[in-house]
Order: structure tokens, then C-alpha cells, then sequence
């Protein structure tokens, strides 16, 4: 990154802070800021039904962002391509709206131990609701996905894994394109929880072949309240629309409607179009920086981050020993010290990391650990955020008097 980039980021321009959260949510080029300025100042106008030239130019802009977003995943074409609030919604619209219509008892949901809540709750929802078992795919001896274990529980009863392509805890990327290719040969379909990939490393759906993908714009640059559900467009066909109102029907009867085509009959109601707009100038910026860039800087930041975190006594770090299997994010603990406590006097130097469970309880309970610190690692981090990082650390240790196991 050169200093140039950083300062794209307004956020960046105020005192000093070591924003290591990127996680949760990432940090906003001015370019994203100023097209949501920009919509609102001279294009605010409802899409798709108005007939005025204002209407259509901004319907036009809406649709140009759907064909972007598609060529961004290389999705075959922009009708699989439906406009949600985030991953969240997303996976819950997989789940509600496709699995829900045809699982029965005795079939079986496989995802991992190191699920989102968002890729693991709504699962166990529609077990309860139908009957299905939930199993999970637990983790090998370098806390990596165990695809031994994952082949292990692949049967024909199997009708769907739902996995993350990153962690966003362990920062591990799994082998999703190795994962379908085996699921498909079991009749199993295959979600990706995209939401700590995108952004980071180029994500191509062809070729991974998964059949549904869901991420968040607002951890790929792009605004809150804006996400993508990708799904093949013979299964995105089949998913019944778990919400109903305007925009989504063709013709609405006494007692009963009917609805428009893919995509615009899973988006009711007035669409998020300042988002999407937004996420449009996110694709926009990640093109023009280069996925292969951005990832190449985040590995840099995040490997010079594990080395140096790992030589910090009393320092435990989850996920793989090896450091080039974390990406943009490390999760670890301070013995003897909660995490909460740390990240309060973390804060108290001005680095932002992450304390909890991450959404990730499953997988604390898996690590036996109720909650852990997590620093997370985007393109305007550089060395001196690291070296920040690592002698703040050192003052907390200080500060509980724990230096040592
Ligand atoms: C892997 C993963 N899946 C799903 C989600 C849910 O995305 P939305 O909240 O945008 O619907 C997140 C969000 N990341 C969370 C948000 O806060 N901290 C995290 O790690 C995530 O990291």
C-alpha cells in the first residue's frame, strides 16, 4: 500500500488510530462516501417504476451495479444476482426459501464448527422445522478445517453443505472449490458464506461451482445495509421469496398475485438504492486498486503481524501454526488476561481489535475458550499499525503484571 491509499480513507485522516477491526466492518474510501453524497444530492429517486427521465437514469444506475457485481464474481449472468441487506439476510433467504421448501427427516445439514452465527443459526432453525439433522465438521490438529472428517460425514443424506470460504476467526481460507466438487458427487448443494472473502481475494463462483454465495458490502468498502445472495439461476428459480409487497409482483388480485421474474421477485419493497449505488463505487475502488494487490499487502501485514505476536510470551494464537494460512485476521488470547480486558486497554493506546466470541460460539466452545482478542487486517493497515499493535500488547501485560505463562 502506499501512503496515497491510506489516505483515501477520510477515517484515517484524524488522529491517530490503529483501526484493527476490519472484521466487523471495513473502513470507507472517500470514492464510496462521495457517491452516496452524490446520489442523494442529484439522483434520489425510486427505481423501476417511475416513468419521469430521473426515475429511469437512477433505475438504469441500479441495474448497471447488478451487472457489475455479477461480472465482479463472475456469476453467469445478472438475474443470479439479487440485492439483500447482508450475508445475514442472505443465508437466511437460502435457507427459508430454498432449503425449507424441500428438506425432510432423516436428511442432513453439514457445516463447520467455524461458522458465523449467520451461517450456522438459521441451519439449526430449519432442522428444528424440518425435521433435518445438523451435523458439524470439526477442525484437524492445525485447527484447519478436517476434510478427512468432512469426507467422513458425506452420505446421500446429505442435501446441503453450508461452509465460509474465510474464517472470521481463524482467518483460515477453506477449500471450498474442493468441497463442492465432492458434495456434488454426494446430490448435495453447496452455500458459501462469502463475507470475509470478498474483498480480500479474488471470488469467482464458476469456478469454485458452488450454488449459492452470500456476502456484505460493508466489509468489502462499501456501505451498511447492502449484500449480495448469488445463487444458479435454476436454484435461485426455485427459491420462494420470503418476503412479499410492492415492487417484487406482476399482478395482485383479490385473493391472490402474482409475481415478476429473477431477481426483482426476491427484492420487495423500496430496494436499499443509496447502498447499492455504494457498492457499486466499492467494486469500483477494489478494481482500481487490484484484488491481487489487496491481497498481497493484506498477507504482508498479517504475516509480519503473526511473527511478531507469536515471539510475545504469554501470547497464544488460534487457528494454524503456519502464518501464511491466517488472512487479514489473527485471533489469540493473553494468558491470564480476559480478552475484554485487553481490548479496553488496547483501546486506551488507540488500537482497535475486536474482544468476544465473534460470532463464533460454536467454535469458542470448540477451542474450550469463552472468548478471545481478534485483529483484523485490511489495505489501509500498515507496518507501524503492526508495531503499535505489538507494544500495546506489551503495555497490557504490563498493566495485569502477566508476562509469562
Ligand atoms: C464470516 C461472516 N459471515 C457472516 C457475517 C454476517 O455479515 P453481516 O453482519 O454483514 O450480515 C460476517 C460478519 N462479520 C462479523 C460482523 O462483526 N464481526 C464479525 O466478524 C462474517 O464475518
Amino acid at each position: 500500500m502506499n501512503s496515497q491509499e491510506r489516505l483515501d480513507f477520510p477515517f484515517f485522516k484524524q488522529e491517530k488510530l490503529i483501526y484493527l477491526d476490519s472484521a466487523a466492518t471495513s473502513q470507507k474510501p472517500q470514492s464510496v462516501i462521495d457517491s452516496l453524497v452524490n446520489y442523494y444530492s442529484y439522483n434520489n429517486a425510486n427505481i423501476h417504476r417511475g416513468v419521469y427521465a430521473l426515475a429511469q437514469k437512477t433505475t438504469d444506475q441500479f441495474e448497471m451495479v447488478r451487472n457489475q457485481v455479477a461480472h465482479f464474481i463472475n456469476a453467469k449472468k445478472s438475474e443470479e444476482i439479487v440485492f439483500t441487506k447482508g450475508a445475514t439476510q442472505s443465508l437466511n433467504w437460502v435457507v427459508f426459501g430454498y432449503f425449507a421448501r424441500f428438506l425432510k427427516p432423516g436428511d442432513e445439514i453439514l457445516i463447520s464448527v467455524m461458522e458465523h452465527h449467520s451461517n450456522l443459526v438459521p441451519w439449526q432453525e430449519l432442522a428444528k422445522k424440518t425435521g433435518a439433522e445438523l451435523r458439524y465438521v470439526k477442525l484437524d490438529q492445525n485447527e484447519q478445517l478436517d476434510l478427512d472428517d468432512l469426507l467422513t460425514k458425506l452420505n446421500s443424506r446429505v442435501k446441503v453443505v453450508s461452509i465460509a470460504q474465510v474464517s472470521n476467526v481463524l482467518g483460515c481460507i477453506n477449500p471450498v472449490k474442493k468441497i463442492a466438487s465432492l458434495a456434488h458427487k454426494f446430490g448435495a448443494l453447496v452455500v458459501v458464506d462469502g463475507a470475509q472473502a470478498v474483498g480480500h481475494m479474488t471470488v469467482d463462483v464458476g469456478e469454485l461451482d458452488c450454488d449459492f454465495y452470500c456476502f456484505s458490502g460493508h466489509k468489502m468498502f462499501g456501505p451498511t445495509g447492502i449484500g449480495v445472495l448469488y445463487g444458479k439461476y435454476k436454484l435461485l428459480d426455485q427459491l420462494k421469496p420470503v418476503e412479499y409487497g410492492g415492487e417484487m409482483i406482476d399482478e395482485v388480485d383479490y385473493q391472490a398475485s402474482t409475481f415478476k421474474e429473477l431477481p426483482l421477485r426476491l427484492e420487495a419493497g423500496t430496494q436499499n438504492i443509496a447502498g447499492v449505488i455504494g457498492l457499486g463505487a466499492a467494486i469500483d475502488y477494489l478494481n482500481q486498486i487490484g484484488l491481487k494487490r489487496i491481497s498481497k499487502h493484506n498477507q504482508e501485514i498479517t504475516e509480519l503481524a503473526f511473527d511478531k505476536l507469536r515471539k510475545i510470551p504469554g501470547l497464544k494464537i488460534y487457528g494454524s501454526a503456519n502464518p501464511k494460512e491466517h488472512h487479514d485476521v489473527i485471533s489469540f488470547n493473553l494468558a491470564g488476561i480476559h480478552p475484554h480486558d485487553a481490548a479496553t486497554v488496547l483501546d486506551s493506546f488507540g488500537v482497535e481489535v475486536r474482544a468476544g466470541h465473534h460470532c463464533a460460539e460454536v467454535l469458542m466452545r470448540y477451542l474450550k475458550i469463552p472468548a478471545c482478542l481478534r485483529a483484523s487486517f485490511h489495505l489501509y493497515n500498515d507496518e507501524s499499525d503492526v508495531l503499535q499493535l505489538v507494544s500495546a500488547i506489551k503495555e497490557v501485560q504490563r498493566f495485569f503484571k502477566h508476562g509469562t505463562v
